[in-house]
């Protein structure tokens, strides 16, 4: 490869505040593992960005799963050469992406938690019977359904920050957001934050209790395949860790929808290079979730392990 490869880049994000701080990181990242990269950015607006009000209910499904809401017109940008590398919340990237196209890093991955953001102190456990709850990730309303089927749970749209604006204003009790959003946004899990003149105390929620997406909290980089200089850069950035746990995550994921998309929480841990997933998966009627647990050293050995073993 040549010097003149590594010249210049243009990374490709959404416009969503999130969406920023993220793109941010990974310019960061490049910028100190080639000091003398020039470094462009484009923001662009995805199905996802511009479909925030009406008719969401197939919108609010694709959290977590496969309908490429956040990612179609940032793979285009790529198609088209506009854009290097696309910058994306892996959560929301399907799990079969196109030929022309991988995911070939990710970076040092966030916290994983969900978090309970609710406008009394006390968690999910000073929720009082009957209390609404807003999300529209159908993974974490059939979860919390689960555990406290006397809370109401109601749809909830739009970016982390008007989610926020609309618990203050009143209409929930608590929402559900992702701590990696939350604390990339500058939230604190130890106070609380004060928005539009509301305290609002943040809870985050332990993996094995309320279990988080595949992917959550970590920023994935999609580049052309093939694009070697592309695959210099992200792999100068990426982490081999998160990419491993990541990558057992999204197979468990893939396997899964053969059939259909369900929600389902899993979570991963590396230890000494062994690599535990634990998973639940909801049923659609709601109610008792199938689990399963697996463990081993190769991510998508130990994904289909867990696949096959699920309860
Ligand atoms: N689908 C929305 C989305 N995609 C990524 C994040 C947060 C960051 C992450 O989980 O990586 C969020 C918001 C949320 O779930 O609270």
């Amino acid at each position: 490869m040549s010097e003149t490869d590594f010249q210049k880049t243009t990374i490709g994000t959404r416009g969503s505040d999130l969406a920023l701080v993220q793109a941010a990181s990974v310019e960061r990242a490049l910028s100190q593992a080639y000091p003398d990269l020039r470094i462009s950015r484009r923001v662009i607006r995805t199905t996802g960005d511009r479909r925030t009000d009406v008719a969401l209910a197939e919108v609010a499904k694709a959290e977590g799963t496969d309908k490429g809401i956040f990612t179609k017109e940032l793979e285009e940008a790529l198609r088209a050469g506009e854009i290097d590398i696309a910058v994306h919340s892996l959560k929301d990237v399907p799990t079969v992406i196109s030929e022309e196209f991988e995911i070939a890093g990710v970076l040092v991955r966030a916290p994983i938690r969900d978090v309970l953001v609710t406008r009394k102190p006390g968690g999910l456990d000073a929720l009082p019977a009957g209390a609404v709850v807003g999300t529209s990730a159908v993974r974490r309303a059939r979860q919390l359904q689960w555990l406290r089927p006397d809370l109401k749970v109601i749809d909830l749209r739009g970016n982390v920050p008007t989610r926020l604006r609309k618990l203050a204003e009143g209409s929930y009790d608590a929402i559900l957001l992702a701590e990696a959003g939350l604390v990339r946004l500058g939230h604190r899990m130890t106070k609380p934050s004060v928005v539009f003149g509301a305290e609002l105390h943040m809870s985050p929620l332990a993996e094995d209790v309320f279990f988080p997406a595949a992917g959550q909290g970590a920023i994935g980089l999609e580049i052309r395949k093939g694009d070697q200089a592309a695959s210099a850069l992200v792999a100068s950035i990426l982490d081999t860790a998160t990419f491993t746990r990541v990558r057992a995550e999204r197979e468990f994921l893939r396997l899964l929808e053969g059939g259909c998309s369900t929600p389902v929480g899993v979570f991963t841990s590396l230890d000494e290079s062994v690599l535990q997933m634990d998973a639940r998966v909801f049923p659609d009627e709601g109610g008792t979730p199938r689990v399963a647990k697996a463990s081993g050293g190769d991510p998508l050995k130990v994904a289909r392990e867990l696949f096959e073993s699920l309860a």
